[in-house]
């Protein structure tokens, strides 16, 4: 089953108690669609929605640390604690460095996390796919919150980083994700070898959130 992911990441759509409603959302249209559907809110509102939302949920960002003296940071160990299915690791809007990703890689793997690393072009999606991690996420920055598919946009680099990753472990998932909003971009990032999407505004700003998640997966 192809997957899609929804990132909150810190709008004002996807805090607080909208972000719980988001997720009730994203729980009801993935109940009659053919997707498995994951949701990555904030930090601040994870305790909420495993609370209210039988939904996984992944982590915006976990810090390379264990536990111990490391004020303001995550550990992977919290996310297992609190149940939390996986994280973005080294997300465009919050990179990290190559050692800090196979740092999180390999501790996700020991605890049973789900990881999830971003890239932004075939280079980095051949080095993050090294590390065998669960999933990688290619995401060129310059079309994240564009509007423009990087399905339609840079097809090839859809393409290229699916057969880069594929190569290197056959076992990788590989995403896309920037610009995607409709069921035609997904179905053309799936058409490009992609195993499904990550993505935020289409949904997260959209001004009837349940309906653009419908039309996402084609239920409209
Ligand atoms: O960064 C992204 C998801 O992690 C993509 O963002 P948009 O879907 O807003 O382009």
């Amino acid at each position: 089953m192809a997957t899609i992911i929804i990132n909150f990441k810190a709008y004002r759509e996807g805090s607080g108690e909208r972000a719980v409603a988001l997720a009730k959302a994203v729980r009801e249209v993935a109940e009659k669609a053919d997707f498995y559907m994951a949701v990555a809110p904030s930090f601040l509102d994870i305790s909420d929605i495993l609370r209210n939302v039988e939904i996984d949920v992944f982590a915006q960002h976990t810090d390379a640390v264990g536990y111990g003296s490391n004020t303001g940071r995550i550990p992977p160990e919290m996310l297992k604690e609190k149940g939390i299915r996986g994280s973005l690791i080294n997300h465009s809007e919050r990179r990290l460095r190559l050692a800090d990703i196979e740092f999180l890689v390999s501790r996700f793997r020991e605890l049973g996390l789900t990881s999830v690393v971003c890239t932004n072009n075939v280079a980095t999606t051949q080095a993050a796919a090294a590390f065998s991690p669960d999933y990688v996420a290619i995401e060129p920055p310059e079309l994240i919150g564009s509007g423009i598919p990087v399905s339609k946009a840079e097809p090839e680099v859809v393409e290229n980083s699916v057969k880069a990753a594929k190569k290197m472990d056959s076992e990788i998932r590989v995403l896309c994700g920037a610009g995607i909003a409709t069921y035609e971009d997904v179905v053309a990032a799936m058409d490009l070898g992609a195993d499904g999407v990550l993505l935020a505004s289409g949904v997260v700003k959209a001004k009837d959130q349940k309906k653009a998640l419908e039309e996402l997966v084609g239920l409209r």
